[in-house]
């Protein structure tokens, strides 16, 4: 549960909104998040809760944000040469930008899968094996071979590829890579999986097929999905921010914000009238 703010600390963050999460429990807190690439400001001051086994949708215009904020998450701008992050990302109460902190660790508890699938141009098996091998998470072939076929049944891939695991990753149709690189993911047991469009290179069908999986893996996972389908973020989470010019203008639960936004900015962006 989260702990109650205090007093001194609320006085201090009074200029800036904090988003509480409405359930109250969260794996993720952002206190006053800003991120710059060089002298650029592209996320303004955001504090937010994400909640474990909830579907977190982050929506807004093109450019407001929301991937910066989301590769903040689990130090992925530290691969971009001239972006700073300011402000506290707590994983579970640690900062996760704290000095000393293992990013190859932190990136496997958090997991991302990125907008065009990328399979390593090697075989299915190893797309899986790869990760638990680095990270030393198995000892034996066996041990191995079970990750591989359990993340790949939970990613909803088994029965198409059970039989072909010496093929290609970057043979299988894009739904099917895509699924390949959840399945990655999953291999090294994270707790949160970040997703950036996992969608936009899908076509109807594995964007559906997709889209089902991420409803089966938030009972495991923290998941984070950035989209520009409103209707995705309806269908899939339960939990939605509205980002506009680096800062969230809203946050609550994807019913509340699709059917009673309180924001103005909110309302025209989800009745379409700018995005
Ligand atoms: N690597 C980078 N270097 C410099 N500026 C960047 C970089 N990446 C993003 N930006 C800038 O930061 C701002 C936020 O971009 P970001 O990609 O996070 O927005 P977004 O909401 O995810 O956009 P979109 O929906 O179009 O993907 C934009 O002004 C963008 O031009």
């Amino acid at each position: 549960m989260n702990a109650p703010v205090p007093a001194a600390e609320a006085a201090n963050q009074s200029a800036a909104t904090v988003f509480p999460d409405p359930v109250g429990a969260s794996k993720i807190s952002a206190r006053g998040v800003s991120v710059f690439y060089g002298q650029k400001r592209a996320i303004d001051d955001v504090s937010i809760e994400i909640p474990q086994n909830y579907v977190t949708a982050f929506i807004g215009p093109s450019g407001c944000g929301k991937s910066t904020f989301l590769r903040s998450l689990n130090r992925m701008n530290d691969t971009i040469s001239g972006a700073r992050v300011d402000g506290e990302i707590l994983l579970d109460g640690v900062d996760i930008y704290r000095s000393g902190m293992d990013v190859v660790q932190l990136r496997a508890r958090v997991g991302m899968v990125f907008q065009k699938p990328n399979p390593f141009p090697k075989s299915i098996y190893e797309n899986i094996a790869y990760g638990p091998r680095i990270h030393g998470i198995t000892a034996s072939k066996g041990e191995l071979d079970g990750i591989v076929e359990q993340s790949l049944q939970r990613a909803g891939l088994w029965d198409e590829v059970k039989d072909r695991l010496s093929d290609s990753g970057t043979a299988l149709s894009g739904g099917q890579q895509q699924r390949l690189c959840i399945a990655r993911a999953i291999a090294v047991d994270p707790e949160v999986i970040l997703m950036d469009e996992p969608c936009s290179a899908l076509d109807p069908i594995a964007t559906a097929r997709v889209e089902e999986l991420i409803d089966e893996l938030r009972g495991r996972y923290a998941i984070v999905i950035v989209t520009h389908s409103m209707q995705q973020a309806a269908r899939v989470s339960q939990r939605t921010a509205f980002f506009h010019l680096g800062k969230i203008v809203e946050y609550g639960t994807t019913s509340d914000i699709f059917t009673n936004p309180k924001e103005e900015k909110t309302k025209d962006y989800i009745t379409g009238r700018y995005g």
